[in-house]
């Protein structure tokens, strides 16, 4: 290595690496919240490593390439790990298994413990992202709990851990005098979202990430509120095993490691499946413990490499994170061969899969609209290598989202992407956030179009209202105004609506009444005979019945019964422009949520202009009756209604008898005109039979409609 004149010294940096994962370290371990992607944590300590592989000098035993973890906190009791917790080596590559590989097996073969065909045989296992702990059972019963700490003192968890459901407080069968289990602590995706939602909504701290809120959650000085916490325990190792299993005399004291005892003690410990990893899985699981699932034997570096693929495949379906996986030498007397480095063994490594999570800047907030007008916040990204492509943006759903998340423009954000799923912004470094941090606002005008935007009252989406106008929803706007309940114009198929607005030609509803059959002609797939078609069909709906134009108009909650109901009341296009919602909510079925809507549309300058435009473009509504004639049809007639119609309601008969000048009656008498009655039609029936008043039912009322 040169060094250029300035540049620091490999010291310096390697102090400053030191430095910067130490206070990491300290985020991370003691304050379970940590303010950088573990990848990005990764990086420095890859940093640090080749720096210290080339300078070998400048390695100190505190350097935390030696150590693992942290120190306890002291405000638990410190437990010493009578067999240290140690970490594991990591690898991304496959080069770096094969080289592994390659290492244990030849370290093997000078050993003479090589298998027949050379290939070593491995314990394959997921790596679960939680945090590691120690149980210690004594006599078969759970007597103390341990977290990891700095590998050789820990802090005592046993009241936290005994709240968790999957951790046997005693041992089935016949446990050794002194067991210690090894396992990871965790928390499935979808509690850790729920936890955070009712943090949010207690005003408490939220967490980064499943394995944060699990180690937040076991380190609680109070058990109660672990108790509280969904976390779960799977065992994957063990510490000190002592004593028999099988009657054999247990007081034999040692100090000595696990690994030692199995393989150095002929007596004491008979019966132990002491030969290989998986045996001893398998014993762990007999005595109730749950050991790690998915775990499988796997021969030679194909076999590594093939696992690794079928879990990186699982990944997203898994309801726990896995950062990768690790594999372990089977045979015990293998692993007992290959020893120790300083922090993590050498008959074992961790696998990791690419990161899903890093951090990156939010640069700005802005705002797509969807094709019905549904305004949605996106994150503008510094560009971030995450879950195996370079993101650049990512949605933040609505503007409850954003709040929720407190993400502002400027901050250092969590991005997350996992298997296919779309990247999310999960949340600020709230301790990186600059002092010009900006809060997100959602803009009053649509980015498309210019309309007004708009957040309906209970609804977590904020909409352009300029639907008839928004370039962003022409083509939902015009396929729906095509469609057959509708101004059912044939012949107006989703491809043409494409291509019409796609080349401009067609940019509202209103365009449509001037398409010619000469122009139609050019398009894709268009022949002079159904362009013509296209214009005869165009020509036909020109004359639409008032409620299939309301309809067509699309507005939001506005369906079909209710554009029908609406031109009934009020006749016009004109009439429901200029309706207040006291009006409207004269209506059969309209509430204040269709009256809302309904009033924001049409205040939107931009739909009125459209509106016009159709009425300019020879678009007459046909009125369903003008009130004026249907007025005079029934005047002077008094109706009473009896029994259950078929398709109408009460209230909707009394409404058609009411427009066209009828009067409803509730009882029967000699000056009732009619009585209409349907279904299960009683006591009034009767009568109108008695005093010889007219019978109808729901057709012949109709037809006294005209209808
Ligand atoms: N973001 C940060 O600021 C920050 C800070 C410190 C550490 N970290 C993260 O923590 C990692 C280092 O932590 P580490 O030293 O605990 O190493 P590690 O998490 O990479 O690997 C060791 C741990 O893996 C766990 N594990 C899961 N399944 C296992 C299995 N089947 N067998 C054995 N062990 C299994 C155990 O808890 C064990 O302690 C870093 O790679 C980084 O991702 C992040
Ligand atoms: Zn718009």
């Amino acid at each position: 290595m040169t060094k250029k004149e300035g540049e620091p010294s490999a010291a310096q940096r390697i102090d400053d690496l030191r430095s910067q994962i130490a206070e990491h370290n300290h985020r991370y371990y003691v304050e379970d919240a940590p303010s950088i992607s573990d990848a990005a944590y990764d990086r420095l300590m890859n940093a640090l490593q080749a720096l210290e592989a080339d300078h070998p000098d400048l390695i100190t035993p505190d350097s935390p390439t030696q150590r693992v973890g942290a120190a306890p906190l002291a405000a638990f009791d410190s437990v010493r790990h009578a067999v240290p917790m140690l970490s594991l080596g990591n690898a991304f590559h496959r080069e770096d298994i094969e080289a592994f590989d390659k290492r244990v097996a030849d370290t093997l073969r000078e050993a003479g413990m090589a298998g027949e065909d050379g290939e070593v045989e491995y314990m394959a296992e997921r790596k679960f992202d939680g945090l590691a702990v120690s149980l210690r059972y004594e006599q078969g019963s759970l007597v103390r709990a341990a977290t990891r700490g700095d590998g050789r003192t820990g802090e005592d968890i046993t009241s936290n851990i005994r709240t968790l459901r999957s951790v046997p407080l005693s041992l089935r069968g016949k446990a050794p005098e002194v067991l210690e289990v090894r396992g990871e602590v965790l928390m499935s995706r979808g509690d850790f979202e729920r936890l955070n939602e009712a943090q949010r909504a207690r005003g408490d701290k939220v967490f980064v990430n499943p394995r944060n809120a699990a180690a937040g959650s076991l380190r609680q000085l109070d058990p109660r509120i672990t108790a509280q916490r969904p976390l779960r325990f799977y065992a994957y190792g063990w510490g000190e095993i002592l004593g028999a299993v099988r009657g054999a005399k247990g007081d034999r004291p040692s100090t000595d490691t696990a690994q030692a005892q199995l393989f150095g003690q002929e007596d004491g410990l008979a019966g132990l499946p002491r030969d290989t990893h998986a045996g001893m899985l398998d014993w762990l699981a007999s005595l109730g413990l749950p050991a790690s699932p998915g775990r499988k034997a796997v021969r030679g570096v194909q076999g590594l490499l093939s696992y690794y693929d079928a879990q990186g495949g699982e990944r997203g379906r898994l309801p726990f994170d896995i950062d990768g996986v690790v594999y372990k030498v089977n045979a015990l007397a293998a692993q007992a061969v290959l020893g120790f480095v300083s922090r993590a063994p050498r008959f074992a490594i961790a696998h990791k899969f690419p990161a899903q999570e890093e951090t990156t800047q939010l640069l700005g907030i802005e705002v797509q609209v969807g094709r019905t007008g549904a305004i949605t916040p996106v994150a503008r990204l510094k560009p971030v290598f995450v879950g195996g492509v370079t993101v650049t943006n990512a949605t933040l759903h609505n503007e409850d989202e954003v709040r929720r998340k407190d993400v502002r423009i400027g901050d250092t954000v969590i991005v997350r992407r996992a298997g296919d799923v779309i990247p999310e912004v999960v949340g600020p470094v709230v301790q990186a956030r600059p002092a010009d941090a900006k809060q997100f606002v959602m803009p009053d005008t649509c980015p498309i179009c210019g309309s007004a935007i708009e957040r309906p009252e209970d609804e977590a989406v904020s909409r352009c209202t300029g639907g008839l106008f928004c370039a962003a929803q022409r083509k939902q706007t015009l396929r729906h105004a095509a469609s057959r309940k509708a101004l059912d114009i044939e012949g107006l198929g989703e491809k043409l609506v494409d291509q019409l607005v796609d080349s401009e030609r067609v940019k509202t509803l209103a365009d449509l009444f001037t398409l010619t059959a000469e122009e139609l002609a050019l398009y894709d797939r268009m022949g002079r005979k159904s362009a013509e078609n296209l214009v005869a069909a165009l020509h036909d709906a020109s004359t639409p019945e008032l409620g299939r134009l309301l309809y067509a108009l699309g507005i939001r909650h506005v369906g079909e019964a209710t554009a029908r109901d609406l031109a009934l009341h009020f006749g016009s296009v004109d009439a429901v422009m200029h309706a207040d919602e006291a009006a409207l909510l004269q209506v059969n079925d309209v509430g204040p949520v269709v009256a809302g809507s309904i009033i924001r549309f049409f205040a939107e300058p931009h739909n009125r202009e459209v509106v016009a435009a159709l009425l300019a473009a020879g678009v007459q509504p046909r009125s369903p009756q003008r009130p004026s004639q249907a007025g005079v049809r029934l005047a002077g007639r008094t109706f009473v209604l009896t029994g259950t119609l078929p398709n109408w309601t009460r209230d909707e008969a009394t409404r058609h008898i009411l427009s066209a000048g009828g009067k409803v009656s509730g009882s029967v008498s000699r000056k009732t005109s009619y009585v209409v009655a349907g279904e299960d039609a009683g006591s009034k029936l009767a009568k109108a039979r008695d005093l010889g008043v007219a019978i109808l039912d729901e057709d012949g009322l109709k037809a006294l409609l005209g209808q």
